[in-house]
């Protein structure tokens, strides 16, 4: 296949590396000058600085270029650069069949990655994401991982999974696009919280239920949107959960463990120099859970830290200050 890969940070390098063993990818970057860089030195200096180009990569800086008569777009950009990559695409008018990989509720429209799809395409049919457990450096260094291609449409989940499946990159096709969604949204929210927790010195016992009550929430929004609970078994549930909550490399982690330090969101977000998604989206997901009174304490808190300028001591008191519950659901309700 004929792929163009539009998003030249951690992620869509990564991917592209992954995808060439196989197809003819075009990498494409909207910064010229990065590029430029790229093309002389065969490597993602500013994002993945350890990883070499394989010979057979092609990278542009032209979109027009880049897409021209390819059978696959897949969009790598952060949730705030999906639209208007879109409405680029839709300018140039390419029709291809789509994808995209980035994790995240919209701002200020709070909607999921393939509703602002729905928006900007309303007629193409053959779109999805791809998300899951998968860390772009060790994607890129070849380490083997596994991800889940979601779509409404199974057929084109199947086939594309079965075209861009490698025994390096394991693609399972799912039809579940909002619970695949949702999951690879909101973990990166739970890892945050998680890296707090690290951060203070909590412990073991406490990451553990931290992931446990996360997956619970995560599970409540997903459903109260029209997704399978079975997904959060899958790839983009618990197993990207589990990758972005203890992995050191997860930049959602490093905000949490920078939070703890009482550093300030910004000096946080300067220092990272990559997206953290969860930032974001905490926001959005706080407000989609109010709306739905979907009960989601772990995000609240994040949002105190992030956007209220409440302390890690406060928030921490605040949780588990709360009344006990049943796990699940009273017996009988
Ligand atoms: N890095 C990972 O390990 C990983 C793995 C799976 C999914 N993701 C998801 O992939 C998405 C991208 O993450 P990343 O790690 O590549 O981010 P990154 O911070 O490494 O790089 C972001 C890239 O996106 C580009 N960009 C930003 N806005 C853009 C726009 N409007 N148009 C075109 N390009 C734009 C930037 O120039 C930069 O090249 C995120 O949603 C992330 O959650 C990342
Ligand atoms: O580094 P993070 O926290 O954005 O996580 C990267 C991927 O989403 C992990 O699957």
């Amino acid at each position: 296949m004929k792929i163009a890969v539009l998003g030249a940070g951690a992620w869509g390098t990564a991917l592209a590396f992954a995808f060439c063993r196989q197809h003819h990818v075009t990498l494409w970057g909207r910064n010229a000058e990065q590029m430029i860089d790229m093309q002389a030195t065969r490597l993602n200096r500013r994002y993945l600085p350890e990883c070499p180009f394989p010979a057979d990569l092609h990278l542009s800086a032209d979109l027009s270029e880049a897409v021209l008569g390819v059978d696959l777009v897949l969009v790598v950009t952060p949730i705030a650069g999906l639209r208007p990559t879109l409405r680029e695409l839709a300018r140039l008018k390419v029709d291809a069949p789509l994808l995209w990989a980035c994790k995240g509720f919209e701002a200020g429209s709070s909607l999921l990655p393939h509703q602002v799809v729905a928006e900007e395409f309303p007629h193409l049919k053959s779109v999805g994401v791809l998300s899951g457990p998968s860390f772009a450096r060790e994607v890129a260094q070849g380490l083997p991982a596994a991800v889940t291609l979601a779509s409404e449409n199974y057929a084109f989940a199947r086939d594309y999974a079965r075209e861009l499946h490698s025994p390096l990159l394991r693609i399972y096709a799912n039809d579940d696009l909002v619970g695949v969604e949702v999951g690879g949204a909101v973990k990166n929210v739970m890892a945050i919280a998680t890296g707090v927790a690290d951060g203070l010195g909590f412990g073991m016992n406490a990451r553990a239920a931290l992931i446990t009550r996360g997956l619970a929430e995560i599970t409540r929004l997903a459903v109260a949107l029209g997704g399978s609970q079975q997904s959060m078994m899958g790839l983009s549930g618990v197993g990207d959960l589990l990758l972005t909550c203890t992995g050191a490399l997860s930049r959602n982690r490093q905000v949490g463990l920078k939070l703890a330090e009482g550093k300030s969101l910004d000096t946080i977000l300067a220092e990272l120099g990559h997206v953290a998604e969860g930032v974001p989206t905490a926001r959005e997901v706080l407000k989609m859970a109010e709306r739905l009174q979907v009960d989601m304490p772990i995000t609240a808190a994040v949002c105190e830290l992030l956007y209220h300028q409440a302390t890690p001591q406060q928030v921490v008191e605040r949780l588990l200050g709360r009344a006990p519950k049943p796990e699940f659901h009273a017996p009988g309700a």
